[in-house]
């Protein structure tokens, strides 16, 4: 959407380097009213073609060149004018951590390649780096927040659920104490303190919690003939289904490590059993220690979920392919039991335009998702109703981009305005109709005089 006003626009450009794709995002606001609450706006969208950033670890020079299109996009959408003043920035976020974590040296490389491709362009750029877990969820927040303007109100605020391809971040207000500080992250926004509770789950993003469970899946099975491929006999694939994968391709992942794995050709075989699936995947998640008063998994301390919640990224994608973003938890274990029953071939001759790997995987991601909210952040029939899977709030996108470019280019104050800082057009055009008025209501007086002193003149004549 444009905006109409005739006042400037001003614009900003965000990068978001996903694990699996990197998106580009122009806003737009008006210059006057850049400290309300909701008036930045999603101008313009670009996916990049071609995988994440992270990909480009053996060849970095590909990973700057990979923007181009989308730049030049941008450079078409936003006035030649402002080019030099719009700022852009771009930050990397699970995929880029998994490589960090797996060779630093790669990622310094694919890091450069694409601050020296961002160069390039007549825009001004502000940097590239890797994003934290912690500001990944926070910014997050602020974005569905900040679009659904509860910021400068004393209503409630909105949780924030993002479901990535290599991480996946909760974020929100709790109602106890946040009993460990790295959980916790403290705003003060428009006048009001936001104490949030927030935890970024690195490798249990979708693409990564498929890995870790095909790998439990595969840690106890015996290799006898090491030249005939294993057999995963897997329960979240659909029956009928039946794939060779080579293991490296599974495997190579920093999130799977110290465990015996194959390494020849896996025979990846559907099952299509929802409650074996959900069975399997409950494996990833560990629930056997706990060092405070409540966990999630993993050791990771959480407080109970509270207020209303909204689900983006591959929480949306996924529940709306498979039409369960309005049903109950019940209803959706119902009809979630049925789509992964249904006939790998049944399953391709529906969705003949969906690439196939992105098709096989839905059943696992439907699942993975309800048991990661439903026995990881102790979501329940009662409040399921509360999570609302969502991918935009009016013609923004929700992610952590938004909240991101708000708090680097300070637009969103500590403290209330009561008064704007600059006039807005309401406020001048007002005024310019009050000085007509006393300029009108002037001239009236004046006539009126001049014609009495002329008839008073007249009358003594
Ligand atoms: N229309 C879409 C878009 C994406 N995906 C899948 O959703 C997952 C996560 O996508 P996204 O939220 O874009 O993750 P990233 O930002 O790339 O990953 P991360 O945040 O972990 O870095 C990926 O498996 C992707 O293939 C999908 O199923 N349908
Ligand atoms: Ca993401």
């Amino acid at each position: 959407m444009r905006l109409t006003s005739a006042c400037t626009a001003v614009y900003g450009i965000v990068l978001d380097a996903g694990s699996s794709h990197t998106s580009v995002f122009i806003y737009e606001w008006p210059a006057e009213k850049e400290n309300n609450t909701g008036m930045v706006q999603q101008l313009h969208t670009c996916n990049v073609k071609g995988k994440g950033i992270s990909s480009y670890y053996a060849n970095p020079d590909g990973a700057g060149k990979s923007l181009h299109e989308c730049m030049m996009e941008a450079k078409n959408k936003i006035p030649a004018n402002r080019h030099s003043e719009t700022p852009v920035y771009l930050g990397a976020t699970a995929g880029m951590r998994l490589l960090k974590m797996e060779n630093e040296a790669a990622s310094e490389k694919v890091l450069a390649s694409v601050e020296h491709s961002l160069k390039t362009y007549p825009f001004s750029y502000q940097g590239a780096r890797i994003i934290s877990g912690q500001e990944e969820g926070a910014f997050g927040w602020i974005t569905v927040n900040y679009l659904s303007k509860n910021l400068n109100k004393p209503t409630g605020t909105l949780g924030a659920l993002d479901l990535g391809g290599a991480s996946t971040q909760i974020t929100f207000v709790p109602q106890q104490e946040i009993e460990s500080n790295d959980n916790s992250i403290d705003f003060r926004l428009y006048g009001n303190d936001y104490h949030l509770y927030t935890h970024s789950f690195l490798c249990y993003g979708k693409d990564q919690a498929l890995k870790l469970s095909m790998g439990m899946k595969l840690e106890s099975t015996r290799v006898a003939d090491k030249t005939k491929p294993i057999e995963l006999r897997d329960p979240c694939f659909h029956p009928g289904y039946n794939f060779t994968k080579t293991a490296q391709s599974v495997f190579n992942t920093p999130c799977i490590n110290g465990v015996n794995l194959p390494t020849g050709i896996i025979s990846h075989v559907g099952l299509g059993n929802w409650s074996q699936c959900q069975q399997s995947i409950r494996k990833v998640f560990n629930i056997t220690y706990c060092a405070y008063s409540k966990c999630s998994f993993n050791g990771v301390f959480q407080p109970s979920v509270d207020g209303k919640f909204g689900a983006f990224s591959a929480f949306f994608f996924v529940m709306d392919f498979l039409n369960l973003t309005s049903d109950s938890l019940d209803g959706t274990k119902q009809r979630l039991a049925k789509y992964c029953s249904t006939p790998w071939k049944e399953i391709v001759e529906k969705y003949p335009q969906i690439k196939q790997k992105y098709l096989s995987e839905y059943c696992f991601s439907g699942t993975y998702i309800l048991t990661l909210l439903e026995d990881g952040y102790s979501f329940t029939s009662d409040n399921w109703k509360d999570i609302s899977f969502i991918k935009k709030i009016g013609d923004s996108d929700a992610g952590w981009t938004l909240g991101y470019m708000l708090n680097l280019t300070n637009m969103i104050p500590a403290e209330a305005q009561d008064t704007p800082l600059m006039p807005d057009g309401g406020y001048i055009t007002f005024m310019l109709l009050f000085t007509l008025l006393i300029l009108v209501l002037l001239l009236m007086v004046f006539i009126y005089f001049r014609r009495s002193t002329r008839q008073a003149q007249k009358d003594i004549i």
